[in-house]
């Protein structure tokens, strides 16, 4: 349990790449008025490479470094909304401090709908370089299980961006009116 009272307490995003934790942590933080976060481009700021570069110039457990690193930094911060990468999860160090500090949303996108999404991700996306379709369902059907660790899931096939969003800010005031205090 936190020590942060839980209106206070950052929104963190978590789910597999391209499920939409960036666009729609960008949304939340609007519609909320704070400050939106996203842990990629904190850490292409801050080291002045996009993760692509980073993998490919120093390696995956480089970039996970940072990125476990720079989380544990900024969930103690208050009233933010904070996407994370979809790979965050993977280190356990970050699912204990996000369960620890944060309120957790899982996107939660099936592989039909994923799948359409994949031209949008392709050559951005390092840990897909190289993958035909059938090692990709692999590493997406892996990776399910590490997301399981969050405090709230919404399925969002055929929804839009906005509408996630409002659902996201609608249940946050529902548990704040509810356990207020
Ligand atoms: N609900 C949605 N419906 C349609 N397209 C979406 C939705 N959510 C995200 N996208 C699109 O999918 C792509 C990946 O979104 P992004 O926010 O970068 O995902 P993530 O941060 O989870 O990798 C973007 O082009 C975005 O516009
Ligand atoms: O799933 C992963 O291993 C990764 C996901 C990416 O973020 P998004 O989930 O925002 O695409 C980014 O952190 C990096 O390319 C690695
Ligand atoms: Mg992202």
């Amino acid at each position: 349990m936190s020590n942060i009272p839980l209106k206070e307490q950052s929104i963190v995003l978590i789910g597999f790449m391209g499920v939409g934790k960036t666009t729609i942590g960008q949304a939340v933080a609007r519609k909320l008025y704070r400050d939106f976060i996203d842990i990629d481009e904190e850490i292409e700021r801050r080291f002045q490479m996009p993760p692509k570069e980073i993998f490919a110039k120093y390696g995956e457990a480089t970039f996970r470094q940072y990125e476990k690193e720079i989380i544990s930094e900024i969930c103690h911060k208050r009233l933010k909304v904070i996407s994370l990468g979809g790979g965050a999860f993977l280190q356990k160090e970050v699912q204990d401090i996000c369960l620890a500090t944060t309120t957790i949303f899982f996107l939660d996108l099936s592989w039909n709908s994923w799948k359409d999404r994949i031209s949008l991700l392709i050559d951005s996306r390092p840990v897909l370089q190289g993958k035909n379709m059938e090692e990709i369902k692999e590493l997406f059907d892996d990776r399910q299980p590490i997301y399981e660790q969050h405090h709230s899931r919404i399925i969002t096939d055929n929804q839009e961006i906005e509408e996630i969003a409002d659902y996201i800010v609608d249940s946050l005031k529902l548990a704040w009116e509810l356990y207020a205090g």
